[in-house]
């Protein structure tokens, strides 16, 4: 047996509860061949790695989270009827009971399935997971990005073979319940970001605020946005691990007219307010002319942003009391209706298996679009892994290097470190960090900034 395995389990006879866990634990390990020892460097991030966030994400968040979803479909049962419909009633009996299989799924280590529900997204769906390995086609062998991926399409599938609840996003109440709470915070930022001068300083303010602004999704922690590091910005520099944001800026005010920003939204709320904040900044400094944002055509890791919601914060904003709420939604209409702003077409790119490095093969129109911008910006962890590859690369590795060929344009990332890779950093940093948490990268308590910048030949240059 192969020493980086588990060894073979004692079978005693016990009754202690605790001790019959872990022999379960132990068994499951050995079968599944769980490696003992966290991803090496180079390797894929996979819950075969005991020590690593994915194996405690399946073997625990996921079928956790899962089970909280069947328990608040049960609990809003008449208010889903209310708005899907009678017949809701039964199509959430076996909605439920399809969300427990799943969740079975996951505990068994079970392989994937195809998807037989028709979708746009279905064929290029089960050509991916066809053209998955052998051995990596099970939740505990398989890359963690695509496992991950996976579950959130597994999840929409299920409420797509139900008439009354295909177009009910089951994560909808969270996502606007989190926004009603950060109002006065939002209403703060506008007043002391109004009419804000166009300076270096300024856009690197914006910028941070939108990459802090990442801290709170809600499929990690229900923390919600974190107030203190909007008023004293500054002070969380020191947790600003790679801060390259004079670069994006020198990159951005040396673009060749016209110039587009592209933002490729992570989660919906208060992110989303703070990277629309960036866009109208973009637009009133003169950065660029256009501010494209890219979001998910299905509910995705519980708060990403779909088209409804971004449509929703748009009309939670002119209804609130606050009046600075209710004009900047106008503002934000404004640039929408003179299409300095745009809300790109849904791309089930962004929802799928694949990371970055295989747009180009698999969504040529996509990676023609993005090269059109001067830049485009990736938030979040998600999107971060996804232009890693979900590759453990060695920390000191510089992010242009991880991309593997992906340089449609500039590519920045905004990201909350909240998963265990990361790029870029200087070694000592890293060895710092983990003397003194070795848990560092999953706590969401540090962020980057950081560009590949694309150099242009003026003849790349796509009017
Ligand atoms: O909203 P984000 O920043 O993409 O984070 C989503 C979370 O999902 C994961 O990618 C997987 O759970 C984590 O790494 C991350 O914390």
């Amino acid at each position: 047996m192969n020493s980086q395995h588990s060894s073979r389990t004692d079978v005693t006879n016990t009754t202690n509860p605790a001790a019959i866990e872990q022999l379960k634990e132990q068994r499951f390990n050995e079968k599944n061949l769980i490696i003992y020892n966290p991803p090496g460097v180079n390797d894929e991030l996979s819950a075969r790695f005991l020590r690593s966030l994915a194996f405690s994400t399946f073997k625990r968040r996921s079928p956790a989270f899962l089970r909280d979803l069947i328990i608040f479909l049960q609990d809003r049962e008449p208010e889903i009827i209310e708005q899907c419909g009678d017949y809701a009633h039964f199509d959430l009996k076996r909605t439920i009971w399809s969300l427990e299989l799943l969740r079975e799924e996951i505990i068994n280590n079970k392989e994937f399935q195809l998807f037989r529900v028709k979708a746009p997204d279905t064929d290029s769906w089960n050509t991916f997971l066809k053209g998955l390995g052998e051995d990596r086609r099970q939740w505990f062998s398989a890359v963690w990005l695509h496992a991950d991926c996976y579950l959130y399409r597994r999840i929409w599938s299920i409420f797509q073979r139900s008439e009354s609840l295909a177009k009910y996003d089951y994560f909808g109440d969270q996502k606007t319940s989190a926004v009603t709470n950060v109002a006065p915070l939002m209403r703060d930022i506008l007043v002391s970001t109004k009419g804000i001068a166009r300076s270096e300083e300024n856009f690197q303010y914006l910028l941070k605020l939108s990459a802090w602004a990442n801290h709170g999704d809600l499929s990690i922690t229900r923390r919600g946005a974190h107030d203190k590091i909007y008023k004293q910005m500054a002070k969380y520099d020191i947790d600003l691990l790679a801060d390259q944001s004079s670069d994006v800026w020198k990159d951005l005010t040396e673009a060749s007219a016209p110039v587009y920003v592209d933002i490729v939204c992570d989660n919906a709320g208060f992110e989303l307010f703070a990277d629309l904040l960036l866009g109208e900044y973009i637009i009133e400094a003169g950065l660029a002319s256009r501010v494209r944002f890219h979001v998910k055509a299905i509910p995705w890791f519980i708060s990403d942003c779909t088209q409804r919601d971004f449509d929703w914060l748009l009309k939670f904003f002119r209804k609130h009391e606050f009046p600075e709420l209710n004009s900047f939604s106008k503002r934000i209409r404004g640039y929408i209706r003179d299409r300095s702003f745009i809300l790109c077409d849904k791309s089930y790119f962004w929802t799928s298996g694949h990371d970055f490095s295989q747009m180009k093969r698999v969504q040529p129109c996509l990676y023609v679009y993005i090269s059109q911008a001067a830049l485009v910006i990736f938030k979040g962890d998600l999107n971060y892994r996804k232009l890693l590859g979900d590759i453990n690369y060695k920390p000191i590795t510089q992010f242009s290097d991880c991309l593997r060929g992906f340089q449609p344009t500039s590519v920045c990332a905004l990201r909350v470190i909240k998963s265990d890779i990361y790029c870029g950093l200087p070694i000592c940093t890293v060895e710092k960090l983990t003397e003194q948490n070795p848990e560092w990268m999953i706590t969401g308590d540090k962020a980057v900034v950081q560009v590949a910048i694309k150099h242009r030949l003026s003849s790349d240059i796509i009017v």
